[in-house]
């Protein structure tokens, strides 16, 4: 940590190593909110149709790069949606583009735009052999998607029926157990070796399932994997905040229009990008643990991807703000996560 007192936390610039950006009209939202705070982000691949060639990957980072604001520096970091069908060739191109740093794994029908997704591993032998020859990450929505599963067990379901075996088959590939939000989760994860490590959320540290149902359904606290009971919450603040390299910052910041959100079916997804750091600082100052926000948010990504860590600074002062009521995305409304509520930090980046 560069320096620190009660009211202000200088941090090594930011990655967000798991967002939504969305596409097309969508991007100039999505871009320039994470391009305020982050210097990277890991870009899910689950637009319609998915980015599953690297050309794809390709033409979707330049459309990204387009709606950078001036000045930006913002670089983002393509992923590859796995099918049954993905080629272990493709795994090749995308490690020659440079800029494809990861490959996305969707059990089919898990969450949004994941119709796609594997049905079984076992179609993806040859491509997940040459990802660990080749040393490209894996990036897992872990959550089984057997209809009878009930919703609340799927992640811990993921991590038995099948990311025991996954990681048996494949010792040596580099896995990033995504969104983790079980103790299940973050006890896997910290037991297992250096090849494992995990995301966690902003609003999985912040939120329980009683801010989703109590009181009245709440659409804009939906995601999946869903908001568990309160000692997750608990277990994922700890692992966070415990100082472990294997847990790092991803928000899932994922946008939905507010029709589509506040809907007979609303779409999972929450959208964090316009104050992610400040959430992250408001849940590690919960554990009184601002010192180690840095080493979270800055250091073990990069880390465990082989990447340099980022030079310049960002600064958090304590500032009392208001959240938007919503925000402008594409032709319509976005609701963002504490939507017209208080947040008690504010970040300020300084480009150096
Ligand atoms: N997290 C979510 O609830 N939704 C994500 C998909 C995902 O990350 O599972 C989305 O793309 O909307
Ligand atoms: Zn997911
Ligand atoms: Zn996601």
């Amino acid at each position: 940590m560069i320096s620190s007192s009660t009211n202000t936390l200088t941090i090594t610039r930011p990655d967000d190593w798991h967002l939504h950006l969305r596409d097309d009209t969508a991007l100039q939202r999505t871009v320039t909110d994470t391009a305020r705070q982050f210097v990277r982000a890991i870009v899910m691949p689950n637009l319609r149709p998915p980015v599953t060639t690297t050309a794809m990957a390709n033409d979707y980072r330049q459309r990204i790069l387009a709606a950078r604001p001036d000045n930006s520096d913002f670089e983002p970091l393509m992923t590859l949606y796995l099918t049954d069908n993905t080629p272990a060739s493709e795994i090749e191109m995308a490690v020659d583009s440079e800029f494809v740093k990861a490959v996305k794994l969707y059990p089919a029908g898990a969450t949004t735009n994941s119709d796609a997704g594997v049905t079984h591993l076992r179609h993806c032998a040859n491509t997940l052999e040459m990802m660990q020859k080749l040393g490209m990450p894996l990036l897992i929505h872990g959550e089984v998607t057997d209809p009878e599963i009930d919703i609340f067990d799927r992640e811990k379901r993921f991590i038995e029926d099948k990311l025991i075996q996954l990681r048996r088959d494949f010792p040596e590939l580099k896995i990033v157990f995504e969104h983790i939000t079980t103790k299940d989760a973050a006890d896997y994860v910290n037991e297992a070796n250096a090849y494992l490590a995990a995301t966690i959320t902003p609003h999985h540290l912040l939120y329980n399932r009683n801010d989703l149902l109590v009181g009245g359904i709440r659409p804009h606290y939906f995601c999946l994997p869903i908001l568990k009971r309160n000692i997750h919450q608990q277990a994922l603040l700890k692992a966070a905040t415990s100082g472990s390299n294997k847990f790092f910052l991803g928000t899932d910041s994922a946008p939905h229009p507010r029709h589509d959100k506040e809907s007979s079916c609303g779409c999972a997804g929450i959208y964090s990008a316009h104050a992610a750091l400040e959430f992250y600082a408001e849940a590690f100052e919960s554990m009184n643990a601002l010192d180690k926000l840095e080493a979270f948010a800055s250091f073990h990504g990069p880390d465990f991807y082989g990447l340099p860590r980022n030079k310049g600074t960002i600064t958090l002062h304590r500032k009392a703000w208001q959240v938007p009521e919503s925000l402008d995305f594409a032709d319509s409304q976005l609701i963002p996560l504490r939507a017209g509520e208080m947040l008690q930090w504010q970040s300020q980046a300084t480009m150096t």
